[in-house]
């Protein structure tokens, strides 16, 4: 019988173990044992574990960790890997080795042989789990026997401890173990009240280290001393899951049991349930393989297999987890949260931790201040799996008290200081980068931390200083930092550093240590967006072919309501053309988005895979008109390019409603593109919102990339003029870039003058469709480039005239001229719209009655044409009674009139964590997003007047 073995030599079934067959003090190992070997080298506890040479070969501990070597069990075929022995029976002779497994399989011995090499001593034994370790240990005390335990404790421990005060009259008393004088000071007293014949013998210490999961150090050596003091009789048993024995052997610190949950780091890869308890005291060993082998819970074959297959990369696992988890301690920490983890500087008990064991291991734990808070982080994160347990290659989060402490009664946990807002890090093999990214996102996700843009960081003169540093973003996209505390503002380069190659411009944390957290710091949840139709005075389609137009912005908009979910729903409600979707994140085709997105400087190009993925995705809804079909694909591209970089495990309401006549050339879609674009870019933290009233242009330049892609899914092939508008806001001169000028980049000039005319819009209610107007426009021009072309310098001409005199921001002398230039201008524009084949009957029809007497108006079509609407030039000299005659007249003949200011602003935003939009306001505004589907156009101008009368409103 080996003396590595925990069983103890033949047990017949049915039978107890008859003492003879547990180990025996006298019965010698048939190899070396390790602790000779140490002795022999005069191995000194002040070499860190990992060096220190470990096991026969006397190789050191990684070498070890690989060497699996039994000489007591060689494998007759010479196998590398250890075989299974998968039997519950062995024959032979009684005497032998091996006959029932639960007393002895030969796979466990080999595991449990390869764990002495490890722990340096000579008694290991698996068992089912760890909690299996902790109850054969106990098992040892008997009634009326006492624990001394450490009160940061993992929940199954607690609730074992709890079942056997309980059950087996064994009580605990828990103390702070961090403080080492608090350990002897009961141990004093419990000796002290035994002498009296006040109360049971202590008979168990039961420590951890650090704990598990506030990660408190304690003086395991300081202790151990305490308990031979004042109770020498006392097992001192350490719970060393957390360090595993390459970071620490407390055997070796004067510990007498020590247990490991193999589950963790042992087996590192979280595929089997696995407990190893180790001792060096023969006594202590004789008991607990008697233990084992009575209860029946010795580790089964195929799982020794695996434990000690898992247990050859033991080392190299670690260090690159530990590498991982200090880069995750720093950069916490580094953003104001309160972290612990003993590889910090700043951790009160380091100096113990590296003294005793050398590595702080890759568990930490960290405060947000808000449990909610915390519960959205958890759940924001992708890569980081929702899981209790540690130690395995894949990283993992949790929130303790709702997960692996939630079987601790609350009340005992607040008395224990256990914060219930704690979550804990485990962290995994995974490329940092990665991890810090997703850890990232979830944590703007969440609202825990938001970026700032670019250009403020420029503005600071940070982006230069940071630029320089060698980690800045292979993107370039300037990976600068900051961090607010208060009113404090901070540049961190130490962040910058860890997350080399992190896509994000400046992150502020909402709140440090003690800080409570400010809701003005993050991305907003629940918002109100708004962004205004627009009127193309001069240049419609022209200027999708690099001529230049003169449009601004309308006093009706588009307004969207996004809520944040707590399922995984993303829901897209559009009532004004009664659909509604929801998709389940986990649906969308993620895998079709692609891998190089930076979120903060889209291309102007549509991909053409994640397009065709998502017409697919919404193309299975049956019954979709062509308009909502493309509004939702639109809505689905820009949300899952924008959330890519952290695809959410929480979804979003979306209730989109317009003010505006849906295609009729008011840019309703140019609107919903840019309430879709900021609402997302908003709540998804890439823009975050300034402490005044105003976007800063960096901001509505992102938002507007976002709307062009979005038109470009519903148009096709947009020029960009409507978003620019429906964005930006005021008049602007608008020209693309085109190869037909040579212009590369986009010009946008505003045009001040333009508020001081008035504009009648007239709606012809005839539906028309802006992709197939503007495409036929495109193959004319194909088919008759000289034609069409001069058509298009005509054009030119008169939108360069145009932009000249609405340019002007004073009222000239000579008012009636310019208002008749405008007006003879329109007429111009208006006929090369019909030459080039976009008017319709009904246009025609409006522009007669404007301009027959007594109105003697000039008129056009505005946007795409075909039907949609009309811009008429009101002089300024009509008095009110004539133009109410006009469009009662138009009226009658079916139209729908308009009398709109132009230039208000563009892209609006109200934010839920602002006073702007409280609680009442948010209901109320609710109810009017979800009132019935089909509105008039009284109830959408009282809702829309309603919601613009609300707050402050953040504009462009
Ligand atoms: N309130 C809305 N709800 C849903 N979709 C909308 C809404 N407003 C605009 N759209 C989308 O925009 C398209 C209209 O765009 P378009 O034909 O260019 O006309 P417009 O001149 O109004 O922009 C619709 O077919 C639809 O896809
Ligand atoms: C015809 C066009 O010039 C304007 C389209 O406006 P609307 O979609 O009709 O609102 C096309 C464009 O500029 O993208």
């Amino acid at each position: 019988m080996s003396m590595y073995s925990s069983e103890g030599g033949t047990v017949t079934p049915g039978f107890s173990v008859s003492t003879s067959q547990e180990p025996s003090e006298s019965s010698a190992p048939t190899s070396p044992g390790p602790s000779s070997l140490h002795d022999a080298e005069g191995v000194s506890k002040n070499l860190r574990p990992q060096d220190r040479r470990s096991g026969p070969s006397g190789y050191r501990f990684s070498t070890t960790c690989a060497t699996v070597d039994d000489p007591n069990h060689k494998d007759q075929y010479g196998a590398s890997s250890a075989p299974i022995y998968m039997s519950s029976t062995f024959k032979g002779l009684p005497g032998a080795e091996f006959d029932y497994s639960r007393s002895g399989n030969p796979t466990r011995s080999m595991l449990q042989h390869h764990l002495c090499q490890l722990q340096n001593c000579r008694y290991s034994f698996a068992v089912s789990s760890g909690m299996a370790c902790l109850d054969v240990i106990t098992r040892n005390l008997k009634p009326g026997e006492r624990i001394v335990a450490g009160d940061d404790l993992y929940g199954g421990t607690n609730r074992l401890l709890v079942y056997l005060a309980t059950h087996g009259g064994i009580a605990t008393d828990h103390v702070d173990t961090t403080d080492a004088s608090k350990v002897e000071e009961i141990l004093q007293k419990r000796a002290e009240d035994h002498a009296l014949g006040q109360s049971g013998p202590v008979k168990m210490v039961l420590l951890e280290t650090p704990t598990n999961p506030l990660l408190k150090i304690c003086d395991l050596e300081r202790c151990a001393r305490a308990a031979k003091k004042y109770a020498p009789d006392a097992w001192v048993v350490v719970d060393n899951t957390m360090m595993s024995p390459y970071l620490m052997r407390p055997l070796e610190l004067g510990v007498d049991v020590v247990y490991d949950s193999g589950t963790k780091y042992l087996s590192g890869h979280h595929d089997l349930m696995a407990g190893v308890v180790a001792c060096d005291r023969d006594d202590i060993g004789k008991q607990i393989a008697f233990t084992i082998n009575s209860i029946g819970n010795a580790l089964t074959p195929m799982d020794s297999f695996l434990l000690l297959r898992g247990i050859k990369t033991l080392a190299v696992r670690m260090d690159r987890q530990q590498t991982n988890a200090m880069q995750v301690a720093s950069y916490l920490s580094a953003l104001g949260f309160k972290v612990n983890f003993p590889g910090l500087a700043s951790h009160p008990g380091k100096e113990i931790h590296d003294a005793q064991a050398s590595g702080p291991g890759s568990v930490l734990s960290f405060e947000t201040g808000d449990k909610e808070l915390s519960e959205r982080i958890v759940g924001a994160t992708r890569l980081w799996g929702i899981s209790v347990s540690f130690g395995c290659v894949n990283s993992l989060i949790s929130m303790p008290c709702l997960m692996s402490h939630a079987s601790i009664d609350p009340k005992v946990r607040a008395a224990r200081r256990l914060p219930e807002d704690l979550i804990r890090l485990c962290v995994g093999i995974e490329d940092c980068r990665d991890l810090l990214e997703d850890l990232e996102a979830a944590l703007l996700q969440a609202g825990a931390i938001r970026r700032r843009s670019v250009r403020s960081a420029t503005a600071l003169g940070e982006l230069g200083r940071v630029a320089n540093n060698s980690a800045v973003s292979p993107a370039g996209a300037g990976t600068v930092f900051e961090r607010v505390f208060g009113d404090q503002t901070t540049v961190d380069q130490d962040i910058v550093k860890l997350t080399e190659g992190v896509d994000i411009n400046k992150v502020e944390t909402r709140g440090g240590d003690n800080e409570q957290p400010k809701d003005s710091g993050h991305s907003p949840t629940t918002l109100i967006v708004s962004a205004p139709g627009k009127v193309i005075l001069f240049g419609e389609h022209a200027v999708v072919h690099g001529v230049r137009a003169v449009a601004a912005s309308v006093a009706l908009r588009c307004y969207a309501l996004v809520e944040s979910r707590k399922d995984d729903i993303l829901s897209l409600n559009l009532p004004d053309l009664t659909v509604k979707h929801e998709w389940r994140l986990s649906e969308l085709p993620w895998s079709s988005v692609p891998s190089n997105v930076d979120v903060l400087s889209p291309g102007a190009e549509l991909n053409e895979k994640l397009h065709k993925a998502i017409e697919a995705v919404v193309g299975l809804v049956a019954g979709e008109s062509e308009r909502s079909h493309a509004a939702s694909v639109a809505f689905l591209y820009l949300f899952m390019l924008i959330s890519s970089s952290a695809p959410p495990k929480l979804g979003q309401s979306f209730t989109l409603r317009s003010a505006l006549p849906i295609g009729a050339g008011l840019g309703s879609s140019a609107s919903l593109s840019g309430c879709l674009a900021s609402a997302l870019l908003v709540t998804h933290g890439h823009i975050g919102l300034p402490k005044d009233t105003k976007l800063p242009l960096n901001d509505t330049t992102l938002i507007n990339k976002y709307s062009f892609l979005s038109e470009k899914v519903i148009h096709g092939n947009p020029s960009g003029v409507d978003n620019a508008v429906a964005v930006h806001g005021g008049a602007i001169a608008f020209e693309r870039p085109s190869a037909r000028t040579g212009r590369t980049e986009a010009l946008l000039e505003r045009l001040n003058g333009f508020k001081s005319f008035r504009f009648l819009l007239t709606n012809t209610q005839v539906g028309r469709d802006t992709k197939s107007l503007v495409a036929g426009v495109g193959q004319r021009l194909k088919d008759d480039p000289q034609g069409m072309g001069a058509r298009l310098d005509a054009i030119q001409v008169i939108s360069h005239k145009a932009s000249a005199l609405l340019g002007q921001s004073n009222v000239t002398q000579d008012r009636s001229a310019e208002l008749q230039v405008m007006a003879n201008l329109i007429d111009e524009n208006h006929q090369h719209l019909v030459d080039m084949g976009v008017s319709h009957a009904s246009l025609e029809l409006i522009r007669k009655t404007t301009a027959a007497a007594p109105f003697n108006l000039s008129t056009k079509l505005t946007g795409a044409g075909g039907g949609g609407c009309a811009v008429t030039l009101v002089p300024d000299s009509m008095s009110e009674a004539v133009l109410q005659q006009l469009k009662t007249a138009l009226e009658q003949q079916g139209f729908a009139c308009y009398e709109t200011t132009v230039g208000g602003p563009g892209v609006g935003i109200l934010a839920s964590h602002s006073r702007a939009l409280d609680q009442d306001k948010l209901e109320a505004a609710r109810a009017q997003f979800h009132a019935q589907a089909e509105l008039t156009d009284e109830d959408r101008s009282r809702f829309a007047q309603w919601i613009d009368g609300q707050g402050d409103w953040i504009h462009s």
